[in-house]
């Protein structure tokens, strides 16, 4: 019987362990038909890429639209498997994330002895952490995965023995999730960085993080914090003094997993077989000359010897062309108590050929869930609550979200609220302005959930959902009926600072995947929010188009 999970070993030994291959698995078949304008496809096969044969079969079965790995995935995969470290750069939409987790599933599932009685351990290692900046973007890994493991054969292993989430979701997710771990110790441990250090500090012995193979972190950039190398401002220089003296998150969890300073094999420690730090995978559409100086020179992190994957369009020095021009239409709103206007840099009218076609190429899947719920007690309190104080929005600017969703969204959009904005609020302020609009939560079918998988297109047209959520929390969230993203609060681009220009760039980059089309509308409420965000888009080399239904 051919295996699941399979075959590439980093080069090195872990310290004092020694490790034997798991033999949990099960086989895999396919079909195809991609729409694919802009994204270029490989010529290699999975297969040749080093995937095994039942994992690509059980990834066709699982998404019939994959016909074979795009050419960033065909660098990817194989720099994985060497179990070198790796850092990935390219723009959004173009599979880094999809592919970084084939590659994970196609590791090797190791065993190890315990140090201490020389007995193997009776459970496998967890063999991938991968770090994600919020939990919604961990249970679209999760999604994604279990659709394969449930498509490689009539009776797949359960979806826990290969991949678990941890996430900061109250104690009780988190100590349901820790019991979980230890009795089942997943192939790849799906985690906000915050949450795992939440675990080792409760239990410090749920987690053997020495045993990890490879630690992977997806939208690097916002998970590590760093200044611009260049900045001498005051406020740069308490910036940097305030990381020093309290490091985030994954500072701390990379330096509890590596140290300090990463210490690399030399000839006398090599000689000895005995050193081992698990592989490093940094991935992001996104990320600055400071976050390279973080990993290359600051930590030791990365060496000279990491692989470097990068897309076409973009080098891996700070370059804002991030390919936002191609697939994707940015219109600037600006909303007054008497008007709703495009921007005076609007330049041109785009011809209509409707985000809401590609829509319909989707393939479809049924909904099975309820897509209605009853307002639970502590929505009624809210609500109650929020009908007698006054909004902190301005109305101006969701009456133009309400009016150009009205007008224009077939299926799914995507709001974003600035991070201290309230998402309940904004929510309760746009139902009654007569829209469908729900806080994004990737666990509840009519929050996203039916839309992460081409599923419930059809279920939604006729009420179109907006999903409000902030700019944290849409990092890498890949919704495939998405058209638009509206965007609320323009953050201000400070001299030096890439900030609002990243935040830009991923927000935005949640339409126009793939390949397909989409709109991102921005709404400001005064002239000078409407220069700040013309700026922006000349900074990033986009036009600002006009939209027809405004003046
Ligand atoms: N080889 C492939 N063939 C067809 N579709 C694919 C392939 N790889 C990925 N996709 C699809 O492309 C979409 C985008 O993939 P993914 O989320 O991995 O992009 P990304 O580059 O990580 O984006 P971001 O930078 O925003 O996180 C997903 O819907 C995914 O299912």
């Amino acid at each position: 019987m051919q295996r699941f999970f399979p075959s590439s070993r980093p080069s090195s030994c872990l310290r004092l362990l020694s490790w034997t291959h798991s033999s949990s698995g099960q086989l895999f078949s396919h079909s195809t038909n991609t729409e694919r304008k802009t994204i270029t496809p490989s010529s290699n096969t999975f297969v040749d890429l080093g995937i095994r044969p039942p994992l690509a079969k059980a990834l066709y079965a699982a998404f019939p639209k994959v016909e074979g790995p795009t050419s960033i995935q065909a660098s990817l995969i194989p720099a994985i498997l060497t179990g070198k470290d790796v850092i990935l750069q390219d723009e959004t939409g173009v599979g880094k994330s999809f592919g970084l987790m084939l590659a994970l599933l196609n590791k090797t599932r190791l065993h190890f002895k315990n140090p201490e009685n020389g007995q193997l351990n009776p459970q496998p290692a967890i063999t991938s952490l991968l770090l994600v900046p919020h939990r919604d973007l961990a249970f679209q890994y999760l999604h994604w995965i279990k659709r394969i493991v449930d498509a490689s054969s009539d009776h797949p292993p359960p979806v826990q023995d290969v991949a678990q989430v941890l996430v900061r979701d109250g104690n009780k997710h988190l100590s349901e999730g820790s019991s979980l771990l230890q009795q089942t110790p997943p192939h790849i441990l799906i985690a906000t960085p915050a949450s795992v250090l939440d675990l080792c500090h409760k239990e410090p012995n749920a987690l053997r993080l020495e045993e990890l193979s490879s630690v992977v972190l997806d939208d690097v950039d916002f998970m590590v914090e760093t200044v611009p190398l260049e900045g001498r401002t005051p406020a740069q220089r308490r910036a940097r003094k305030n990381i020093e003296l309290h490091p985030g998150p994954t500072r701390r969890l990379l330096t509890s997993i590596y140290g300090e300073q990463r210490q690399w094999p030399n000839s006398e420690n090599e000689d000895e077989g005995a050193f081992h730090t698990p592989q490093l995978i940094v991935a992001s559409a996104t990320m600055r000359r400071h976050l390279k100086y973080y990993f290359f020179s600051e930590t030791g992190l990365l060496n000279k010897d990491t692989v470097k994957v990068r897309g076409s369009v973009m080098g891996l020095s700070s370059n804002e062309d991030m390919g936002l021009h191609r697939n994707i239409t940015h219109y600037v709103l600006v909303a007054s108590h008497d008007s709703i206007k495009n921007t005076s840099a609007a330049v041109a009218e785009v011809v209509e050929d409707d985000a809401a076609a590609d829509v319909s190429s989707v393939e479809q899947e049924e909904v099975t869930e309820e897509t209605t719920k009853q307002p639970d007690d502590a929505q009624i309190e809210r609500e109650k609550k929020f009908s007698m104080l006054p909004s902190p929005f301005n109305q101006n600017a969701l009456e133009a979200v309400a009016a150009t969703f009205a007008l224009d969204v077939p299926s799914v959009a995507l709001l974003t609220i600035p991070s201290d904005a309230s998402i309940h609020r904004a929510v309760y302020d746009l139902r009654a302005l007569g829209v469908n609009a729900h806080g994004m939560n990737l666990l509840v079918e009519n929050q996203g959930k039916s839309h992460l998988l081409h599923g419930g297109a059809e279920k939604f047209r006729s009420t179109p959902t907006l999903l409000v959520a902030t700019p944290a929390t849409i990092r890498g969230i890949d919704l495939p009926e998405l058209s638009h993203v509206f965007i609320l609060g323009v953050r201000p681009l400070q001299e030096r600072a890439t900030t609002a220009l990243d935040t830009y760039i991923h927000v935005a980059g949640r339409v126009g995947r793939f390949g397909r089309k989409g709109k991102v509308v921005s709404i400001v409420t005064d002239e000078q929010e409407a220069e700040r965000m013309d700026t922006i888009l000349k900074r990033l080399g986009v036009e600002t188009a006009r939209l027809k239904y405004f003046k």
